[in-house]
């Protein structure tokens, strides 16, 4: 099949070494696919139902597998960051997994599609020639070219009051918990660079399953029972795959439908948008039927008086508002109603009586358009003619996935505006 190449000499040694620790490997093997990195394709045809792949508990790496005396010395660390800490500095107690290390991708592949990595400029404003510009001439329009679902941050007027990062931005939370586990590793290993460490934690960033072991603090945080799982990890990821059940006997990944020889087979890494997976794993997904468009920042702060944003919180809508292929989600129509219809209307409508008249269907529509869909495809469209602009100081393969993304975001937006009526197709 075409973009599918033999993996190479590395991959075969990990395959045949896992083979030997108990993986059992069932008609799937790992090939070389064009812009996936490594994945897993079917040797032959698969059925349904057919276990792909088996790998024993006592092959995963969990904390539980780390030198009691390696984890003393961390303190207080999440289990992702004390994993990373082993497979970085963990010396020779780590030399069973020099054949699964190979397998990994490199840090050049990170600086490409992590946007954790890519430079600083790329968070800041560009002018209009696609240069980072910290100081804005009058008459330009700022633009900022990584999606505010990553990044936090807006350029549009109307959302200037977003024009400081966020912390609660997904890349922002990422940059935080990494610093947080750096801060503790630096200490032990005063003479290691927060570059080699920072490769490490990407992996298990990247790579990582959710499992419970003994040992994991009843109070651990759901986000970090976290385990690195052999082979499994070579599993790229789409919106429909195969199933991967975890029990305490170790991982088992199912075929979900019939594959034929030759063909990609992928798992779910769950039910993420677009901007998540670009921001957690350095990829997007071409068609993402999980993908939708966070809206919150249009009803926070001041964009939204008190008095209603209280009376949403006591109805039960205030905040998680989407925006997806369908156009916005019910709770997005619910503010918006509060804010354009007079409380007698704004109670019908979220009772599920339909007695919207013209007048007020016409009202949210316009407010919708104006508020909300508007500046975010303003957003959209000035960040796309920032990038085609860009000259390259942005990595390449970074270059590609925004100017995707941006057309992605832009195209759900221009859906919403004629499904909400604000446009004609
Ligand atoms: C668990 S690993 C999967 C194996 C990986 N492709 C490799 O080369 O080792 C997860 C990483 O694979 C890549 N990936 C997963 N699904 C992908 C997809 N649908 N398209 C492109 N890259 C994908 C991303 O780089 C992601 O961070």
């Amino acid at each position: 099949m075409s973009g599918i190449s033999p993996p190479g000499a590395h991959h075969e040694n990990f395959t045949a070494w896992a083979k030997q620790q108990g993986v059992q490997v069932n008609g799937v093997g790992p090939a070389s696919i064009s812009g996936h990195g490594l994945g897993i394709v079917a040797q032959r045809r698969i059925e349904a139902g057919e276990v792909l792949c088996d790998v024993p508990a006592s092959v995963l790496l969990t904390i539980n597998t780390i030198p009691e005396s390696f984890r003393q010395l961390h303190k207080e660390i999440t289990v992702h960051g004390l994993l990373a800490s082993f497979l970085a500095f963990g010396g020779p107690d780590t030399s069973r997994y020099s054949h699964w290390k190979k397998s990994w991708p490199s840090m050049q592949d990170f600086q490409e599609s992590m946007p954790i990595l890519w430079p600083s400029f790329m968070r800041e404003t560009l002018d209009n020639d696609g240069n980072p510009n910290y100081t804005l001439g009058r008459r330009e329009y700022p633009a900022f070219i990584l999606p505010p679902a990553v990044a936090g941050r807006w350029a549009h007027y109307q959302m200037r009051e977003f024009w400081k990062i966020r912390d609660t931005a997904p890349m922002y939370r990422q940059e935080k918990k990494l610093k947080a586990d750096w801060n503790v590793v630096s200490k032990l290993f005063p003479d290691k660079t927060l570059s080699e460490y920072t490769y490490y934690w990407l992996i298990v960033n990247t790579r990582s399953f959710y499992f419970e072991v003994s040992g994991m603090k009843a109070t651990q945080n759901h986000d970090d029972r976290m385990v690195l799982c052999p082979f499994v990890d070579y599993f790229n990821h789409n919106d429909h795959g195969c199933g991967v059940y975890f029990s305490v006997k170790g991982y088992t990944v199912t075929s979900d439908r019939t594959y034929d020889i030759g063909e990609q087979i992928f798992t779910s890494y769950g039910s993420h948008s677009n901007d998540f997976l670009l921001c957690e794993y350095g990829f997007i997904l071409e068609n993402n039927r999980h993908d939708c468009l966070p809206l919150d920042d249009f009803f926070s702060g001041t964009q939204i008086n008190g008095y209603l944003k209280n009376s949403l919180e006591k109805a039960g809508y205030l905040g998680t508002y989407t925006l997806d292929s369908d156009g916005v989600c019910f709770r997005t129509q619910v503010a918006i109603r509060r804010q354009a219809l007079n409380t007698y209307h704004w109670n019908k409508f979220v009772a599920g009586v339909d007695s919207e008249d013209e007048k007020s269907r016409v009202a949210a529509a316009t407010l919708l358009q104006n508020r909300v869909l508007l500046p975010y495809e303003a957003e959209a469209e000035e960040a796309l003619q920032r990038l085609e602009k860009t000259g390259d100081a942005i990595p390449p393969g970074a270059k590609d996935t925004l100017i995707n993304r941006w057309k992605q975001i832009r195209d759900m937006i221009q859906q919403a505006l004629l499904i909400h009526g604000g446009r004609r197709a």
